[in-house]
């Protein structure tokens, strides 16, 4: 059993001709949390769509736990939790019928629901229809769903989106469960300061390719005021970029 729970070597994309990753490198160890940091349009959401098989790589390897990744396998799918971009739902049904959906894809019993919409602040939804839900609520269901058929990585984009103080705290709490129950989060944000409650290794994203992944306790060692003034610093050049 292999300790890596994400390796890509040499990705590289391309859109119509633009080079969106070039040659990327980044590897996630298992049971850790790993923050994807960039600015916008960097190609963080590139990223974990050619992870999860949503895009197929221009060039270059991608292997979930020491397997190449293979899209056409359930099995790939099963291992992975995925909030990526705005979320769909069925609309005119519950919070638990769109997970029994999901599970009855996934092959996985309906057993956690409850305990799961509990986890993600829903556990008094009842039969409202997801119509009815706020972003918030939209955004906490994502999470839960992502998280319902108890896979070993988790990919999320963005995962606090529209989530209010205290749901990002709930949220946050929810991740750093999971991580010490050993699964793997890969998580991308905006929000610096809640990468840096919750990250062991951070990431940047720069000009196609991840310029360093350092242990978030290095960081907050070598920067006083934290990961702010390190995203800045690797932002204009520095700090190894
Ligand atoms: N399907 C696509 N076709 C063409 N270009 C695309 C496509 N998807 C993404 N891009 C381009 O790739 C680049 C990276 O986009 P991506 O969404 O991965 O960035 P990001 O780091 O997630 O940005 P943000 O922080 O703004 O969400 C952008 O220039 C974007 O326009």
């Amino acid at each position: 059993m292999t300790n890596t729970a994400v390796e890509i070597c040499n990705l590289t994309k391309v859109f119509d001709g633009k080079e969106v990753l070039r040659g990327c490198n980044l590897t996630v160890q298992s049971g850790t949390i790993y923050g994807l940091l960039g600015a916008n349009g960097a190609g963080k959401t590139t990223m974990f769509k050619l992870i999860t098989g949503l895009l197929s790589p221009t060039a270059g390897n991608i292997k979930v736990q020491g397997k190449t990744l293979s899209i056409d396998k359930k099995d790939f799918l099963r291992k992975m939790g995925i909030l990526i971009e705005t979320p769909v739902f069925y609309d005119h049904l519950s919070a638990r019928e769109n997970l029994e959906i999901h599970l009855s894809y996934m092959e996985h019993s309906f057993g956690k629901i409850e305990q799961v919409l509990e986890m993600v602040g829903l556990g008094d939804t009842g039969k409202q229809p997801v119509s009815k839900f706020s972003l918030g609520m939209k955004q906490r269901l994502a999470i839960g769903r992502a998280i319902s058929h108890s896979p070993q990585i988790l990919i999320l984009d963005e995962p606090i989106n529209g989530l209010d103080p205290m749901g990002i705290r709930q949220i946050r709490n929810l991740f750093l469960s999971l991580a010490k129950d050993g699964m793997t989060l890969l998580i991308s944000s905006h929000i610096l300061s809640e990468i840096e409650h919750i990250a062991d290794v951070v990431g940047v994203l720069t000009n196609g390719n991840v310029v360093q992944e350092v242990a978030l306790s290095e960081i907050k060692k070598q920067y006083p005021n934290g990961l702010e003034e390190y995203f800045f610093q690797i932002m204009s050049g520095g700090a190894g970029a």
